[in-house]
């Protein structure tokens, strides 16, 4: 098949992380006998410094008209002044936002050989195999009002709303059930319906959506208790769907089951087949320019752009077993905590190395 991608690489480790996704494509197409083209575009902090906005028009235009698009990370401390006008996170919420990619999956699974890494008792980890439907263009990141204004004495203040509109939820909840009927049929509905009014019509859609699908359970439970069960139990999770801000905060925290952020691989959907697939992490100023950086999390996001945009589920899986067999093998960059690691080029290397049809 012939497909068309959009590379937005970004900042900091984004280009290094991007570089090596995309060799692994390259290496898939020549396997199966695919043709891909790329055109690489502006977004973040890169596309400030050339243009003086975090998302220019050409770079949406590109991705409109793309099969699917591959991100890397934006963002860094030289963007960071809280004073600025212009930030690279702009850029990225008006590509999730221009694109209409409401549902974002994150899919988080424990790899054994990996367990005697993990920060956490082994047992713990066992089992882990969840993902996490976060609602991805409502909520506290585009809630109106928004913004700064002078408290009556003088002083400041600052606001954000949280907002959601049955439509949105229902929407998310729906693909989470979809999702689950494949898997082990169980939603948890993660929200907190003890304070929030956004969750109470949550959690009441959420139920509504649930009688549509009688052979898949419904459970609900507030945001803190999760994050503690994710720790404790998380073996216990199938489908979790939940809203966007604690959707971004619990896959973080999550990607420690996994065994590194650096591991963990997401995909932006719509209403269509276009789709935004990236690394949950961000552009890790600390070790960015370095060459150390885990591509995992970005390559796995390949494989999810051919399973999702292209329909490519042989070529999906064939990158994914790749990176489980190097990884198996004892073949970590150094967050995965090796005595001697790898870098992210010969990661990169030990993956296309490992692909086979
Ligand atoms: N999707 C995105 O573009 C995205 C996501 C999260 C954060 N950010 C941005 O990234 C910048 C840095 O944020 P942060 O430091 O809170 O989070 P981060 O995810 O960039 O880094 C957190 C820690 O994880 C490590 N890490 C992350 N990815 C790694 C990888 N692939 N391999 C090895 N180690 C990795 C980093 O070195 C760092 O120690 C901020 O500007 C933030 O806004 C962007
Ligand atoms: C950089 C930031 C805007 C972004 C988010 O909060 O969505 C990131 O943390 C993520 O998880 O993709
Ligand atoms: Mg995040």
């Amino acid at each position: 098949m012939n497909a068309n991608i959009v590379l937005l690489p970004g900042d900091g480790i984004g280009p290094e992380v991007v570089n090596e996704a995309r060799l692994v494509l390259d290496a898939v197409a020549k396997l199966f006998g695919h043709s891909f083209s790329y055109s690489t575009h502006l977004l973040g902090g890169c596309a400030i410094d050339a243009t003086g906005t975090a998302m220019p028009d050409a770079t949406l235009k590109a991705c409109q008209a793309a099969d699917a698009v591959l991100l890397g990370a934006v963002g860094g401390p030289k963007w960071d002044d809280p004073q600025a006008k212009v930030r690279p996170e702009q850029g990225l919420l008006a590509i999730r936002k221009g694109l209409g990619l409401y549902a974002n999956l994150r899919p988080v699974k424990a790899i054994p050989s990996l367990a005697k890494l993990s920060p956490l008792k082994p047992e713990r980890v066992a089992g882990v195999d969840f993902i996490v439907i976060r609602e991805l263009t409502g909520g506290l990141y585009f809630g109106q009002p928004k913004g700064r204004s002078t408290t009556p004495e003088g002083g400041e203040q600052a606001v954000d709303t949280l907002v959601y509109t049955d439509v949105e939820i229902r929407r998310i909840v729906r693909l989470a059930f979809e999702l689950a009927r494949n898997r082990r049929k169980l939603v948890t509905s993660i929200d907190k319906a003890n304070v929030l009014e956004s969750s109470r019509l949550w959690r009441k859609i959420a139920m509504e959506v649930g009688k549509e699908f009688p052979d898949v359970k419904l459970e609900h439970q507030l945001v803190d208790s999760a994050a503690m069960r994710l720790v404790t139990h998380a073996a216990q999770f199938d489908v979790i769907v939940t809203e966007n801000m604690f959707g971004d905060i619990l896959t973080d925290e999550a990607a420690v089951l996994a065994g590194s952020l650096g591991l963990l691989p997401s995909a932006s959907l719509g209403a269509g087949k276009l789709g935004l697939y990236e690394p949950i992490h961000g552009s890790a100023p600390d070790i960015a320019g370095k060459g150390i950086a885990n591509p995992t999390g970005t390559i796995l996001s390949a494989a999810m752009l051919l399973r999702h945009s292209l329909g490519l589920e042989a070529e999906a899986r064939a990158i994914e077993a790749a990176v489980s067999a190097a990884i198996d093998e004892g073949i970590h960059t150094g967050d995965l905590g090796a005595a001697k690691p790898v870098n992210t080029t010969q990661m990169g290397d030990a993956v296309r190395a490992r692909l086979k049809r």
